[in-house]
C-alpha cells in the first residue's frame, strides 16, 4: 500500500476520529457509554475554545459484539435455505433487542425499519456469496445506531456508509478518488463511519480484513487530516506481555511509532501494522484509550524513537521460511496477504529469513511462487519468543542478565537485530520460564542522570572517561549527561562529551539558581558529582538534596565540613533515601573507605589506621635528593595532576589532615579539622600568603626542605623522609595527628614508589598483620577511575532499589 500527502484544504486540521470497535460497541449499555464519550469529547472544556465539534467529529465503528461472527456462520450456510432463515430470524431476535434497549420512540422505530429491510435482503447476497455486502450489515447497523442515540441525547449526528467513499484497489487506497467521494457526502454534524468496510474501483462492497475499522480509522484521519486519532478498545496501554498470561506484565503510555510498527508485525493484536500505515509521514497522533475507563490516559503512540517501552511475545508452531530474489515483495506484503504475522530475521543480499506459521507456510510459498519469488519453508516448528527491545538497549550484545537467562533457557536458534532478537525453542517455555525471560528483557532500566560539577584536572578526565563507562552499562542502564558546569560556566545536556570543551566556551554563565530549578525537572535518578575543590559548592549540598540528587564527591570539602553541617546533610541524604559517595577523597581510586565499610560490616572494629595519605607528597619525598629545588619538583608534580589545585594544600598537610577526618568520620567518630593535631611541612607565614608572594620567597622554603633532607641523611644509617597520618581509636576517644617524620630504610613507609599511598589498619581481624592498601594515591587518572568506581557503585544500588523508585518516562 502506498500512502500520499492530502494537501487540499477543505478539512478543519483540528478533526478527531474516534473509533469503536464490537467490545465497545457490545450490548446496548456499551452503545449507551460510547454515547456519553461522545458527548463528553464534545463538551470537553480542554478542547480549543473554536472547536467545531459539528464539523470536525468522525466516529468509525465496528459490528456490535458478536455479529459479525454470526454473519460469518450464515456466510457457511450457502445454498440452505431453511437453515438461514432460522439464522437470520436468530440474528433479527438479537439485533431488533440490542435497538430497543438501546433507543426509544421514533428513532427507534426508524432503525427497526432499516434493520428489517436489511435483514429481509440477507437471504439473497448469502446465496450470492456477497459476503462483504453480508458482514457489512453489522457495521452498518452500529453506525446507523449510535448516530441515532446521538441524536436522541442533543447532538447532531448522521451515519455514513464508507462503501459510499472508501475506494480501495487490491492493497492500495484510492486516496483522490475516495477523498472525491468524501467531499461530496459530507454533512453538517457528528459523522457515524462504517469501519471495516469499502468498495472497489467498480463499486462493489468488499472488507478490510482482520482489524479492518482500525484501518479504517487511520485512513479516515488521512482523508481529513484528522489532529488525533483515538482508536478506543477495551485495554488503556500497551502491555510489556499478555497481560493475561503474564501477571508480572507492565503498561506503557507511551510507545513509539517505530516500535508500534514492530508490535503489529509480532501480531500484536492492539495494533495492526495496517492501521499505522495512513499515519506515515503525517502529523496525526494516535492514541489507544480504554472506552471501560475513559477518564484514563491511554497510550500514545509518539514519533520519537527513544521510548523506554520494551515488549515480549510468544509465537506458537512457526517455521521458518528462505526467500530468494524478491523482485520487491516484502514480509509486510505476505502478512497482509495471509493476515498472518511474519517475522524477517535475516536480511542479505544472498536472500532472506523469514518466520511465519506453519499453517500458513505453504499458502505463503504458493503465493510467492506466483509471483516468481522462490520460496522454500522449513518443517520444524518452533516456540519463538521474540523482544522489542526498548531505545536504551538498542544494540547487538544482550544485557548480561538477559544472555544469563538465556544460557539457562537454551534456544535452538537466536536472531538478533539492534531493534528485535527473536529466540526459536524446540519445546513451548514453561510459564515459568517465559515469565522470567519476560521480567530480564523488560524491567526497568533506569537513566541515571549526571550533574557534572568541575572541569579541570579530574573534572575533564572523568568525562573523558564517560562515554566508556556509558558503553559498557549500556543495556542495564543510562548515564546521561544533564549538566556540566564548573565556577564560570554551564552547559546543559550538552550533545556530546567530545563537544564539551567548546560548547563550554560559548556557553551561558552560571547561574546556580536556574541551575537548581533545571535539575530539580530532571527525573530521577540523578546525582551531582562534585570534582571541584569548592567549600562553597559543598555547603549547598542541601539544595542539590532538595532537588533529588545522590552526590559523588572527589571534592573533600563537604566530607570534612563543621560536624554539625556534615552532620545536616547526612540527615537530609537519609531522609530522601539518597547515597553520598565520597571513596576518592582519601587515597584517590584506592577503595580505602570501601575496605573500611565493609569490615565494619562484616562485625571487624578497626582501632588504628596509620601511613602515607598524600600522593603529591609521596612523590615529592620519595624524588626529593636536594639537586633539584624542592619548589621545582612541586611545579613537576602539580603538572602530572597529583597535587590540590593550590599545591599549599598539600605542603601545609591540611589536605592529609582533611583525609584523616574523612577516615575518622567513616570509622562513626564525631571529629572537626581542630582535633588532628598539624606539623606542617610549609611554614605558616607561607601557607597564607598569595600564591605569587609565595613563590617569590619559596627559596625560604626550598631551604627549609634542603635543613630536613640533610638532618635524615646526617643520621648513623640511611633514612628517608615521609610525611604519615596517624588515627587511633581508644576507648577514651580518638588521637589523630599529621607529621613528618624520619624513618629507616627498611621501614615499610620507606619502600614505596613516587606518588604511592599506604594505609595500614589495624582491627581486630587484623591485629599481628595489619591490612595493607597500597598504591597511587594521586592523579587525574586514577582519581577520575574513582569517580567512575563510585558511579558504578551507585548504579548498582539503584538497580537493586525497587521499579517505583525509578521514575521512568514510559
Ligand atoms: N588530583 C588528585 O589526584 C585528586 C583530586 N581530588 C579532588 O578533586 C577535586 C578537583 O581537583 P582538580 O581537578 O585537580 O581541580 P582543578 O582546579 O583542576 O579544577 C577544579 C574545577 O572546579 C571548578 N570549580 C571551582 N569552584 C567551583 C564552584 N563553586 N562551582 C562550580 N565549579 C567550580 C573550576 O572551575 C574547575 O573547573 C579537588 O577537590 C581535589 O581535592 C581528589 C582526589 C585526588
Ligand atoms: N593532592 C592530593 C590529591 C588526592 O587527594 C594528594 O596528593 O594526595
Amino acid at each position: 500500500m502506498t500512502t500520499q500527502a492530502l494537501t487540499k484544504p477543505w478539512r478543519s486540521n483540528r478533526s478527531q476520529v474516534h473509533k469503536f470497535g464490537g467490545t465497545s460497541l457490545a450490548n446496548a449499555s456499551r452503545f449507551q457509554a460510547v454515547a456519553a464519550i461522545v458527548k463528553q469529547i464534545v463538551t470537553d472544556s480542554m478542547l480549543p475554545h473554536d472547536w467545531q465539534p459539528d464539523r470536525d467529529c468522525w466516529l468509525v465503528v465496528s459490528a456490535p459484539g458478536k455479529t459479525t461472527d454470526q454473519l460469518c456462520a450464515l456466510l457457511e450456510l450457502t445454498g440452505q435455505d431453511a437453515a438461514i432463515e432460522l439464522a437470520v430470524a436468530k440474528l433479527r431476535d438479537d439485533l431488533t433487542e440490542l435497538v430497543c434497549q438501546t433507543l426509544s420512540g421514533s428513532l427507534q422505530a426508524e432503525v427497526l425499519a432499516e434493520l428489517a429491510l436489511w435483514l429481509a435482503g440477507l437471504p439473497a447476497l448469502v446465496q450470492a456469496g456477497q459476503t462483504a455486502d453480508v458482514l457489512a450489515l453489522g457495521e452498518s447497523l452500529s453506525a446507523l445506531l449510535l448516530s441515532r442515540l446521538l441524536r436522541q441525547s442533543g447532538l447532531s449526528a448522521d451515519w455514513l456508509d464508507s462503501r459510499k467513499f472508501l475506494t480501495v484497489d487490491g492493497q492500495q487506497i484510492r486516496w483522490d478518488e475516495s477523498e472525491q467521494y468524501l467531499l461530496s457526502l459530507r454533512t453538517a454534524g457528528i459523522q457515524v463511519v462504517t469501519g471495516f468496510i469499502a468498495r472497489d474501483p467498480a463499486g462493489h462492497s468488499l472488507t478490510l480484513g482482520r482489524n479492518g475499522s482500525d484501518y479504517s480509522a487511520t485512513i479516515l484521519g488521512r482523508l481529513v487530516q484528522a489532529e488525533q486519532v483515538h482508536i478506543w478498545t477495551d485495554v488503556d496501554a500497551i502491555y510489556s506481555g499478555d497481560p493475561r498470561r503474564l501477571a508480572a506484565a507492565h503498561p506503557y503510555h507511551q510507545v513509539s511509532w517505530r516500535q508500534a510498527c514492530l508490535l503489529a508485525e509480532l501480531g500484536n493484536p492492539v495494533l495492526h501494522a495496517r492501521t499505522l500505515a495512513p499515519l506515515y509521514n503525517s502529523q496525526m497522533q494516535l492514541q489507544v484509550r480504554s472506552s471501560f475507563e475513559p477518564t484514563r490516559q491511554g497510550c500514545q503512540i509518539v514519533p520519537n524513537a527513544s521510548c523506554q517501552a520494551s515488549f515480549v511475545t510468544d509465537l506458537q508452531q512457526m517455521v521458518l521460511l528462505s526467500v530468494h530474489d524478491l523482485h520487491g515483495f516484502d514480509a509486510h506484503w505476505l502478512a497482509t496477504e495471509l493476515q498472518q504475522p511474519v517475522v524477517t530475521l535475516q536480511q542479505s543480499e544472498q536472500g532472506n529469513l523469514w518466520l511465519l506459521p506453519s499453517k500458513v507456510a505453504d499458502r505463503a510459498v504458493q503465493l510467492l511462487a506466483e509471483h516468481e519469488v522462490h520460496a522454500v519453508h522449513d518443517t520444524t516448528a518452533y516456540y519463538a519468543v521474540a523482544w522489542l527491545k526498548p531505545a536504551p538497549v538498542q544494540q547487538e550484545a544482550l544485557p548480561a542478565d538477559v544472555a544469563a537467562c538465556l544460557q539457562r533457557l537454551q534456544p535452538a536458534h537466536t536472531y538478533q537485530s539492534k531493534e528485535l532478537a527473536v529466540w526459536l525453542f524446540e519445546q513451548e517455555l514453561s510459564a515459568v520460564s517465559f515469565a522470567e525471560l519476560h521480567h530480564y528483557c523488560t524491567q526497568p532500566r533506569p537513566d541515571i542522570q549526571l550533574i557534572v560539577a568541575g572541569t579541570g584536572n579530574v573534572g575533564s578526565e572523568f568525562l573523558r572517561l564517560l562515554p566508556g563507562h556509558q558503553q559498557r552499562c549500556e543495556g542495564s542502564h543510562g548515564l546521561q549527561l544533564a549538566a556540566v558546569f564548573n565556577s564560570r560556566q554551564m552547559v546543559l545536556k550538552p550533545a556530546a562529551v567530545q563537544e564539551l570543551p567548546s560548547l563550554l566556551q560559548q556557553a551561558v554563565s552560571l547561574q546556580q539558581q536556574a541551575l537548581l530549578a533545571e535539575i530539580a525537572r530532571l527525573p530521577a535518578p540523578k546525582v551531582l558529582i562534585d570534582l571541584t575543590p569548592s567549600q562553597a559548592l559543598a555547603e549547598q549540598y542541601p539544595d542539590f538534596i532538595a532537588a533529588g540528587c545522590h552526590i559523588i564527591s572527589a571534592n573533600k570539602q563537604g566530607v570534612t565540613l563543621p560536624e554539625p553541617q556534615y552532620q545536616r546533610i547526612r540527615t537530609l541524604l537519609s531522609e530522601q533515601k539518597l547515597q553520598w559517595l565520597s571513596n576518592t577523597t582519601v587515597g584517590a581510586g584506592l577503595p580505602v573507605q570501601r575496605a573500611l565499610n565493609e569490615l565494619q560490616a562484616a562485625g571487624d572494629t578497626v582501632r588504628r589506621i596509620s601511613g602515607i595519605f598524600s600522593g603529591t607528597l609521596s612523590w615529592l619525598l620519595c624524588l626529593y635528593d636536594g639537586r633539584t629545588a624542592f619548589s621545582d619538583l612541586l611545579l613537576q608534580a602539580k603538572a602530572l595532576g597529583y597535587t590540590e589545585p593550590d599545591p599549599r594544600e598539600d605542603l601545609s598537610g591540611r589536605d592529609v589532615q582533611r583525609k584523616l577526618l574523612v577516615l575518622a568520620r567513616e570509622l562513626g567518630c564525631s571529629l572537626d579539622l581542630a582535633d588532628i593535631r598539624l606539623e606542617p611541612l610549609l611554614p605558616e607565614a607561607l601557607a597564607g600568603a598569595s600564591w605569587d608572594d609565595f613563590w617569590q620567597q619559596r627559596a625560604e622554603f626550598d631551604a627549609l626542605m634542603q635543613q630536613h633532607l640533610v638532618q635524615a641523611s646526617a643520621q648513623a644509617s640511611p633514612k628517608q623522609l615521609r610525611y604519615v597520618g596517624e588515627l587511633t581509636l581508644t576507648d577514651d576517644g580518638v588521637d589523630a595527628c599529621v607529621r613528618l617524620v624520619v624513618v629507616p630504610e627498611t621501614d615499610p613507609l620507606a619502600a614505596i614508589q613516587p606518588c604511592d599511598n599506604v594505609f595500614v589498619i589495624e582491627s581486630d581481624w587484623y591485629q599481628q598483620l595489619p591490612l595493607v592498601i597500597k598504591g597511587p594515591g594521586a592523579g587525574r587518572t586514577v582519581t577520575a577511575g574513582g569517580v567512575h568506581a563510585d558511579l558504578a557503585q551507585l548504579s548498582r544500588q539503584l538497580l537493586l532499589s525497587t521499579p517505583a523508585n525509578l521514575s521512568r518516562s514510559s
